[in-house]
This record gives C-alpha cells, sequence and structure tokens, in this order.
C-alpha cells in the first residue's frame, strides 16, 4: 500500500498504540516559549519530576518581548512570564534564547534558523503555529498546555492519527505573488476548517519552486485552514538551507540519504486530494476578520452573504463593493513567525527602496530573530527601512497579537504580514488587513493597497 510523507514520518516514531485510537509518538524536538511553559513546569515540579531530555528542548521569549526598548518590560504580566522562563530553563537545565541573546527570535523562526528543525521528525511546541516547521518535511504541530508537561516529563506525546489531504500546487507563480498570496488563496477558496482532521502535504511544480522561507510562510498559515500540520518533501532546497547551521547534523551525507527517503509514494496515498493552479493568482488582502475573508487585490470587497459577514464588516469599518486602494490604512506591520525572515525584509526594502511612507502611514518593521536583525543591518536593508520613515525593532512576537507594547490602536486599520486577523489581534479594537510583505510594503509607500503586479518595478510606479 502506498504511503504518504506524513505515514511514513509517524511509523517511525510509533511506540504504542493502534491506528484510530491515540498512539503513543516520540518527541524529536520540543519548542518552549515563555507563554505556555509556566503551568507545565510547575506540573513537574509539584510532582517531583525532572525534564527527561532537557537536550531536545530549546526555549526562547517571544510573545512578550517589547520591541522599541527590549530591557523595558512594563507590563506586570509579561514580567512575571519572562522572569518565569528564566528561573523554570535554569532549574530544568534547559537551553534558552533570553532577551537580547544572539539566538533569541520567534520560536518558530529560530528553530529553523540553527538548524534544529530537520526532516522527518516529530517536532511539537505548546502554540498553534508550529506547523510551520512542516516545511522541512517534518510532523510539527500545536499542542495544548497539559501535553507540555506530558512531553517535558517523557519525550512522548499521546496522539490520534490524522488522515492526510495532498494539495497539489500546480502553474507558476506571477511576478510579486508569493507564497503568503497561495495560502491566502487556498484559504479564501476552501475555507478556514477544510484542513480540521487533516495533516497537509502541499506538493507540485509551484512547492518545489519556493525557497524554504516561501515554505515556512506557507506551513505556517495551515493551522489558520484548521490543520495542525502542514508539510513539504524534502529537498535539494531543505538540505542546502541546514547544511552548516549550529544544530545540523555532523555527518550530513548520512543524514540526507535518511531525510531522502521520506516522500509520499503517489497521490492515491492520500485521504484527500485538492488542487490549486497559481497561474494567474494575484496579490491577496483580507477584508475580514477571519484569514478566508480575503479577496485578491484586483476585487472589489464581496456582498454580504451571512451574519458573519455582516459582523465582520462591522467591526472593520468596510462595506462591500469597495476597491482595495480605498481600504484606509494607518499601520502597516512587517512581521510575526509568517513572513519575517530575511528573504521577507528585502523584499520589503525592495518596495521601499528609496522611497518615502505616505505621511498616514505608521510603520514598525520587526525581524523574526536577532540573527535576521544584525544581518539585516550588515547589508543596509534596515536603513532603506529607516531612511523610508519606518521603526526598525527588536525580534519578537510584537503586533501579531499585540501581548505586548506594540498595539495597533481602536479603530485604526493595519496591513499586516502575520497569520491572524481576528476581533482585536492587534490590540483592542484593531483592524487588520492581512498580505505580503511585498504588498503590505508597496501599500505604506502608496498610503493604501495598491496592485503590485501593475508595478513597474524599474520606476515603482504603477503602470
Ligand atoms: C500564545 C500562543 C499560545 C498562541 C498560539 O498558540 O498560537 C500565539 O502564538 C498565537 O499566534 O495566537
Ligand atoms: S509571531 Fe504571532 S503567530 Fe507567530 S508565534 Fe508569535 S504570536 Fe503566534
Amino acid at each position: 500500500m502506498s504511503k504518504t510523507l506524513f505515514d511514513k514520518i509517524w511509523d517511525t516514531h510509533v511506540i504504542a498504540g493502534q491506528v484510530g485510537e491515540p498512539q503513543l509518538l516520540y518527541v524529536d524536538l520540543h519548542l518552549i516559549h515563555e507563554v505556555t511553559s509556566p503551568q507545565p513546569f510547575d506540573g513537574l515540579r509539584s510532582m517531583h519530576r525532572r525534564l527527561r531530555r532537557p537536550d531536545l528542548t530549546f526555549a526562547t521569549m517571544d510573545h512578550n518581548v517589547p520591541t522599541k526598548d527590549i530591557f523595558n518590560v512594563q507590563d506586570e504580566m509579561s514580567r512575571l512570564q519572562m522572569e518565569t522562563l528564566e528561573r523554570n530553563c535554569k532549574e530544568f537545565d534547559v537551553p534558552l534564547a533570553s532577551i537580547g541573546d544572539d539566538q533569541q527570535g520567534i520560536v518558530h523562526v529560530v528553530g529553523p534558523e540553527r538548524g534544529l528543525t530537520q526532516p522527518a521528525k516529530v517536532i511539537v511546541c505548546g502554540d498553534s503555529h508550529t506547523a510551520t516547521h512542516g516545511a522541512f518535511g517534518t510532523i510539527a504541530f500545536g499542542i495544548g498546555t497539559s501535553e507540555v508537561e506530558h512531553v517535558m516529563a517523557t519525550q512522548t506525546i499521546w496522539q490520534v492519527k490524522p488522515k492526510t489531504m495532498g494539495i497539489k500546487i500546480t502553474g507558476k507563480l506571477p511576478a510579486n505573488t508569493y507564497a503568503k498570496d497561495i495560502i491566502m488563496g487556498i484559504i479564501a477558496q476552501y475555507g478556514v476548517s477544510f484542513g480540521t482532521g487533516y495533516a497537509i502535504e502541499f506538493y507540485g511544480e509551484a512547492v518545489e519552486n519556493l525557497s524554504m522561507e516561501a515554505r515556512l510562510t506557507m506551513c505556517n498559515m495551515s493551522i489558520e485552514a484548521g490543520s495542525k500540520t502542514g508539510m513539504v518533501r524534502p529537498d535539494q532546497t531543505t538540505f542546502d538551507y541546514i547544511k552548516g547551521r549550529e544544530f545540523a547534523p555532523k555527518d550530513f551525507a548520512a543524514a540526507q540519504k535518511y531525510w531522502e527517503s521520506f516522500y509520499t509514494d503517489d497521490e492515491s496515498a492520500f485521504d484527500e486530494n485538492l488542487t490549486f493552479d497559481v497561474s494567474d493568482l494575484k496579490p491577496m488582502i483580507t477584508w475580514g476578520t477571519n484569514p478566508g475573508m480575503a479577496m485578491a487585490v484586483n476585487q472589489l470587497t464581496p456582498a454580504v452573504k451571512d451574519a458573519n459577514d455582516q459582523a465582520a464588516y462591522d467591526y472593520i469599518g468596510l462595506h462591500p463593493g469597495m476597491k482595495a486602494e480605498e481600504i484606509p490604512l494607518d499601520y502597516l506591520f512587517i512581521g510575526s513567525c509568517t513572513n519575517s525572515r530575511y528573504e521577507d525584509l528585502e523584499i520589503a526594502a525592495q518596495m521601499m527602496k528609496g522611497k518615502h511612507l505616505a505621511p498616514n502611514i505608521t510603520a514598525w518593521i520587526v525581524p523574526g530573530s536577532r540573527a535576521i536583525r544584525n544581518k539585516a543591518i550588515k547589508t543596509g536593508i534596515a536603513k532603506i527601512f529607516e531612511d523610508a520613515g519606518c521603526e526598525w525593532r527588536e525580534p519578537g512576537c510584537s503586533a501579531c497579537l499585540a501581548m505586548n507594547p506594540d498595539k495597533i490602536p481602536a479603530g485604526m486599520h493595519a496591513a499586516s504580514t502575520s497569520n491572524r486577523n481576528f476581533i482585536g489581534r492587534q490590540g483592542a479594537g484593531s483592524r487588520t488587513h492581512l498580505a505580503s510583505p511585498a504588498m503590505v510594503a508597496a501599500a505604506g509607500i502608496a498610503g493604501h493597497f495598491v496592485d503590485i503586479t501593475l508595478l513597474d518595478t524599474e520606476e515603482g510606479e504603477s503602470k
């Protein structure tokens, strides 16, 4: 019987149990951050347990980090969570990238960056965007707080095997469209819950041509389609990315040989199959309050279909029949585990080079890690942003969820490269419009969304 990439990795990790029932899986890597770890650590302490594999556990601080003045944590709850992580990591011997450290950053950015994320692993984290790591051909999913404690104590987790879904992505991406537009386009077409109960594998010509950064963006938003896991078959792009990184395998050739044995035998192995063609893909933006409420930049905001649409329009202050350029914008946020990697910043900077933000726009550029920040300073990208009038920040989750001082004020509209446009997500009353880094950067210059596929890149002017 043919098997999927997911099946093959799953099978190499099952310790106990039968398909259809909870099965005990071995966990290769447990990533933790300050928000979902305090209770599990308390649990270990109260049961007088040790953390079983501190060497397979990595911690970073991200959600609460103030990105303007990183050591000045004003909020009591934020400070408590961060100090608690610091103390717990010391007590349980877990390596921690603390605030200001060279390895610090958003958990889903630093895992790949350090070479911890590798093909054929099972990776978990108390965070729903753990799906991001699946870009390496790994089973990666978010877990709840009690599960975090279970993994800490045993390095294993009970899971019921999900069904598998293959999404074949065909065609050639048009200029100025990106992985963000692909995943937003898929969610706009199929909805925010079509992936529930499935592990998704993205494959096909268009996926093979994507960089690791782009694959990470796509897998990151699998959870916005309802799937806990999104993955891509590991290939040469994957191996080249890992090679030479801090935690890359010492015997790389042997590791690569092993990784190469993980792929989906044929399409019939999937429980469900979908296709998505990108040949005519347009840049996507959201108009509503979930990632499925999205439209192509050249479309009009849609008619009201149901009460949810009406509630979304009421909250966001738009109405049907509006052009993308008519959506008012006040802020722009380039950051988050979806789109804060070096390549994302480079693309955004290209849009802003030699230009200045429109007067109505406040812009926050928040690199996903200190390594990215340092690189961008070195290569001059940071300077492009600063010259354009953007605020160039320290690494963290920032305005993606506003668990820190980076909050979009009530009633204000933000063009954002993050993954969730839920009510209040970027601050109470904030209004979020998701898009790719290139779209968000171009909107900053124009003062409103523009169709960047119509831009003359030489001139930077609209045709
Ligand atoms: C705080 C954390 C648990 C949460 C998540 O699970 O994803 C956050 O990262 C988010 O993006 O909403
Ligand atoms: S950047 Fe946003 S989505 Fe990613 S882990 Fe942080 S809060 Fe969650």
